[in-house]
C-alpha cells in the first residue's frame, strides 16, 4: 500500500501510528475528518494478520464513521482506533498506554468501546483521558438502541422496495445474534416476521428458535435462502461475489460495520441484481447516536428523535439512488459528503466575519 496516496485519497486528516515498548503496545488511531466536530469512533483489538490490514480496517473504518455522523445529522467527525494484538494478552499496562495516546490528541479524537474490547478495558483506558464514552453505559449500552435503528432502516426498506408499512409474514434472515442481532430479531418477531437464523454459536441459534419460534440454518447457508430480506449482524465483508451470486433476498439491512467486500464492485453488483442495500453506516448508526447523547447529557426523548431519523434519511437515499440511477452506497455517500461540504463553508464564513 501506498500510505500518503491511499490516505489522500480516502481524504484523512490524520493518521497516527501509536508504539511503545513498555508495555509493547501498536496501535493505530485514524482520524478521518474533523469538520463536523471531534472525531468519535470505538477502538476494536484484533491480532490482524499484518499491519496493511489493520491500516486498512482503520482507514476505512474511520471514513465510515464520518458518513455515519453526517448521514444521522449528528455534529461530530469520523474517526477508529485498532489496537494489534490479541485479546488473550491483555493487561492493565496496555490499556493505560493506549489511554495516554488517546488523551495526548486532547480530544480531537473520542473513543469507546468496540470489537474484543469490555467495558471494564475502557475503563481502565479512562484512568488516562476523559475523552471516553460509554464507560458508564448510562443508556444501558448502544445495542438495543442500535437494533432498533436497524429495525426503522429495514422498515423504510420495506416501503420503499416492496410498497408495504407491515412486516407481517414477511421472511428474515438474520446472520449473527449477538447484541444486536438478537435484539433485530425480537422486533422483527413482535411485527409479525418469520425468522432464519444463523450463529456460529448454536446455543444463541438455538435460543432465538425457542424464544422466537425461528428456523436455524448453517451459517453458509444464510446467504441463498428464499427471503424478502438479509439482515447480516455479524462480520463485515460478507456482500461479495461469491455471496451476493446466491443471493435470493429483495432486501439487505443490517448492523453489521463494513458489509461491501469491494465497495465499488459489489455495490454496482446489487445494483443489477435488483436487490435493495440500506447502507452499513446509515443503518447502524443508533450506536453513535447513543453515545453521542450520553456526551452531551443523555435525554432520551432526544436520542430516540435522532434515531428516527434513520428512517426518513434512508428513504431519501433510495430515491436519490433511483432518480440518478446509482446505487444507494454512492448515494449515502454524496448525502454525507455534501453535509460536510456545508458544515466547512458555515466554518469558512465564520472565519471571515471573526478575522
Ligand atoms: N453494538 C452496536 O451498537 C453496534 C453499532 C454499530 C455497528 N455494529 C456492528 O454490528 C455487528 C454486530 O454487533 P454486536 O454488538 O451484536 O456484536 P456481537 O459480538 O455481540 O455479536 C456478533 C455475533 O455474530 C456471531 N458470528 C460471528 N461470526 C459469525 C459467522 N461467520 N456466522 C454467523 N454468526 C457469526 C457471533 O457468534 C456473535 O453472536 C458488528 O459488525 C458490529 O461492528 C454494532
Ligand atoms: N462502534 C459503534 C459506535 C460506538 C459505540 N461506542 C462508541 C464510542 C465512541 C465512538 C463510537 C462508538 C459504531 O460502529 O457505530
Amino acid at each position: 500500500m501506498n500510505l500518503f496516496d491511499t490516505v489522500q485519497e480516502m481524504g484523512h486528516e490524520q493518521v497516527l501510528f501509536c508504539h511503545g515498548k513498555d508495555p509493547d503496545i501498536k496501535a493505530i488511531i485514524a482520524i478521518h475528518d474533523t469538520s463536523l466536530g471531534p472525531a468519535m469512533g470505538a477502538t476494536r483489538m484484533l491480532p490482524y494478520l499484518n499491519e496493511e490490514a489493520a491500516l486498512k480496517d482503520a482507514l476505512r473504518l474511520s471514513r465510515g464513521m464520518t458518513y455515519k455522523a453526517a448521514c444521522a445529522n449528528i455534529p461530530v467527525g469520523g474517526g477508529k482506533a485498532v489496537i494489534i494484538a490479541d485479546p488473550a494478552h491483555k493487561t492493565e499496562d496496555l490499556f493505560r498506554a493506549y489511554g495516554r495516546f488517546v488523551d495526548r490528541l486532547q480530544g480531537r479524537f473520542i473513543t469507546g468501546q468496540d470489537v474484543n474490547l469490555t467495558p471494564e478495558n475502557v475503563r481502565t483506558i479512562s484512568k488516562e483521558t476523559n475523552y471516553v464514552v460509554g464507560v458508564e453505559e448510562k443508556s444501558g449500552g448502544p445495542a438495543p438502541i442500535t437494533a432498533q435503528g436497524v429495525f426503522l432502516g429495514i422498515k423504510a426498506a420495506v416501503k420503499f422496495r416492496l410498497q408495504s408499512e407491515s412486516l407481517e409474514g414477511l421472511k428474515v434472515a438474520v446472520q449473527g445474534l449477538g447484541n444486536v442481532g438478537r435484539n433485530v430479531c425480537q422486533l422483527l418477531h413482535e411485527n409479525g416476521a418469520e425468522l432464519f437464523v444463523t450463529d456460529i454459536s448454536q446455543e444463541k441459534a438455538e435460543e432465538v428458535k425457542r424464544t422466537f419460534g425461528a428456523t436455524v440454518v448453517a451459517p453458509d447457508e444464510i446467504y441463498s435462502l428464499d427471503v424478502d430480506i438479509f439482515s447480516p449482524c455479524a462480520l463485515g465483508g460478507i456482500l461479495n461475489s461469491q455471496t451476493l451470486h446466491s443471493m435470493k433476498a429483495a432486501i439487505i439491512a443490517g448492523a453489521a460495520n463494513n458489509q461491501l467486500a469491494q465497495e465499488e464492485i459489489h455495490s454496482q453488483m446489487l445494483v443489477e441484481k435488483g436487490i435493495l442495500y440500506s447502507p452499513d453506516y446509515v443503518i447502524n448508526a443508533g450506536g453513535l447516536i447513543n453515545v453521542y447523547n450520553e456526551m452531551i447529557g443523555y435525554n432520551e426523548e432526544k436520542a430516540f428523535k435522532q434515531l428516527h431519523n434513520i428512517y426518513d434519511t434512508l428513504l431519501e437515499i433510495f430515491a436519490r439512488a433511483k432518480q440518478q440511477e446509482i446505487s444507494t452506497n454512492e448515494a449515502a455517500k454524496q448525502l454525507a459528503e455534501e453535509r460536510i461540504m456545508n458544515a466547512r463553508k458555515i466554518k469558512n464564513k465564520e472565519m471571515i466575519v471573526s478575522c
